[in-house]
């Protein structure tokens, strides 16, 4: 708004100044006292000055606010958005649009405001022109239409150009993304200069829509480069025989070549134009991100105490029109471990999403103690049902308040217990700072930031968790004991464990099988080992069909309350 008001008092200032000018030359020429519109010029030529250093300093800080404000609503909408909605944009077009395109979109206020200012300029020159004189001011109005359209064409081709342009900056660094990712992959496979190609093929459409931006802007300009000074030839001329025909003096001929050519003031406008349509094309690249849909929350609590039994009941998930989950009823009483069973892709990462609610299913409903979860408040979701990720992420500040960072407060008596229980605590005391080590300081190997991602969910742990391949990094005896360090610990909790390894799936209480997208069975491991095609889920040709991992057989470790809960768990 400031920057509006700057703007259109420096235009006001610049339509009155040919005016005062004028009028002083007149009253010199006729040697007549000129002293207060002297003044009154100079007072003009200093306020233009001001207004345009002030209408500069505030544009910089308008489009620092703007940018700021602009990319934290951008960042926060994606924060609260529904997980699956933020994974569909690629790393590199995410950076691109809270940098590049924040910065375009919050240079647009202020160019508008700029452009608005810019064409008052003109209509108050034009207003002037005609109280000075009607027939100079008809003859640059017959010239405006021809420019205003050279606008409009400038407008509605940069903006096709700068929607394409800003997409393949996105597409090369996503590129560039992927290709930092697989660094090792890449040095391995020595592939490095095919990668460099890959990364910079877009360049070439990038350079061309460059140069097209470049040329539209140029053709804009070239054009309003003949038509203005033809326009302002023209009003000097009908000027001048006004001059001789006595209509005009010689300080309001000086005038109106002045107002003709602030009529015609078009470089300026088609600059602030261009910075308008690339602003508007960056902001409808950052709303899409503020806009995401986040996941609506109800108001109920859950009863305390309770178990922890979790219910699928008609759940369908759909992606892209295909059911890639459908699960009719599966029941996990209170307390147990049932462990997520199946081939690559067959579904079991979107089960544990939509059990935790990361994800709401298409249809159907999950239900914690016969609460369904989308009726819970935020606050008791997010407290009663935990998640643990293969590659957790945790922060750049210390150990302890990596774990202790979550729905709830934690003793550093809590997060100690919680390392211990994730086999975390012998290497963080090793720490040069032990837990108070700064994560950015602290060389860890994947095993170990994975553990600590554990500890964090086993702090905060409610009546539900749900590890979705989150000890995938850890070898199969420290594996082993955390399990039964987080049984002892745990207690009542319920875990949904999405499981690659027959040994996580023996130790589970229940095992539900997925198959393509479907439950094929729910049960109890040593039971479904009998089939050759449960066993085929954890074996490869190339193993001669021997489970990978640890070999759990027909003797894995069911316990005796397993007979008691088939009736229980209906596939
Ligand atoms: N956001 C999504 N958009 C499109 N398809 C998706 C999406 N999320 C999952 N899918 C598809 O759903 C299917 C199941 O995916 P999911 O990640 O659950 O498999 P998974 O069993 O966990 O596999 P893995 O063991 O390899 O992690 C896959 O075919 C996957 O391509």
């Amino acid at each position: 708004m400031l920057v509006l008001v700057c703007s259109v008092a420096a235009a006001a200032v610049a339509v009155a100044q040919p005016f005062v000018l004028g009028r002083t030359l007149d009253l010199l020429l006729h040697d007549r006292t000129a002293g207060a519109w002297l003044a009154a010029s100079a007072a003009l030529l200093v306020g233009e000055i001001l207004l345009d250093s002030l209408t500069a300093l505030l544009t910089g800080r308008c489009t620092a606010d703007w940018t700021a404000s602009i990319r934290s609503r951008a960042l926060s909408g994606m924060l609260h958005a529904v997980p699956d909605l933020v994974t569909r944009y690629a790393p590199g077009d995410v950076a691109t649009r809270l940098t590049l395109n924040a910065f375009d979109a919050g240079g647009a206020p202020a160019a508008r405001a700029a452009l608005a200012a810019s064409l008052i300029t003109p209509a108050g020159a034009l207003v002037a022109l005609a109280v000075v004189d009607m027939w100079v001011a008809a003859c640059v109005l017959t010239g405006l239409p021809a420019l205003a359209l050279v606008l409009r064409t400038f407008a509605r081709d940069t903006g096709t150009s700068v929607r394409s342009y800003q997409r393949v900056q996105s597409d090369i660094a996503d590129r560039l993304v992927e290709t930092l990712d697989g660094a090792e992959t890449i040095a391995a496979a020595g592939t490095a200069v095919r990668e460099r190609e890959r990364v910079l093929r877009p360049l070439t459409e990038l350079a061309e829509l460059g140069r097209r931006m470049w040329v539209l802007h140029g053709r804009a300009l070239a054009t309003g480069g003949v038509l203005v000074p033809l326009l302002t030839l023209a009003a000097t001329a009908v000027g001048g025989l006004r001059l001789g025909a006595g209509a005009l003096s010689v300080g309001e001929l000086l005038a109106v070549c002045r107002y003709a050519q602030l009529t015609a003031g078009f470089g300026s406008a088609a600059t602030l134009l261009g910075g308008v349509v690339r602003g508007r094309s960056a902001r409808e690249r950052t709303t899409a991100l503020e806009q995401l849909p986040a996941l609506p929350y109800g108001s109920r609590v859950l009863p305390p105490d309770g178990p922890g039994a979790l219910q699928l009941r008609g759940v369908r998930v759909l992606r892209e029109g295909t059911e890639v989950l459908r699960v009719d009823e599966v029941v996990v009483p209170g307390g147990l471990t049932a462990a997520v069973v199946g081939r690559s892709g067959a579904g079991k990462s979107v089960l544990a999403a939509v059990a935790g609610r990361l994800i709401d299913p298409d249809q159907g409903e999950v239900l914690l103690d016969g609460t369904p979860l989308d009726q819970l408040t935020r606050p008791c979701l997010r407290a009663e049902v935990g998640f643990a990720f293969p590659r957790p992420v945790l922060g750049d500040g210390t150990v302890a308040e990596a774990v202790a960072a979550g729905p709830r407060t934690v003793s550093p008596h809590q997060v100690r217990k919680a390392l211990r229980v994730a086999g975390a605590d012998t290497f963080v005391r090793r720490l040069p700072d032990t837990y108070d080590t700064r994560l950015a300081d602290a060389p860890l190997s994947g095993g170990e930031y994975q553990r600590l991602g554990l500890a964090r969910a086993f702090a905060h742990a409610g009546r539900l968790l749900v590890m979705d391949d989150a000890t995938s990094s850890l070898d199969t005896a420290t594996e082993h004991a955390v399990d039964l360090a987080l049984r002892r610990t745990l207690g009542a909790a319920t875990r949904l464990v999405v499981a690659h390894r027959p040994s996580v799936a023996a130790r589970a209480d229940l095992v539900i099988w997925l198959e393509n997208g479907r439950v094929r069975a729910v049960g109890p491991h040593r039971q479904l080992w009998g089939e050759a095609a449960y066993r085929a889920v954890f074996t490869t040709e190339e193993h001669g069909g021997e489970p990978l991992g640890t070999r759990v057989g027909g003797d894995g470790s069911p316990r005796g309350r397993i007979a008691s809960l088939r009736d229980d768990v209906r596939p």
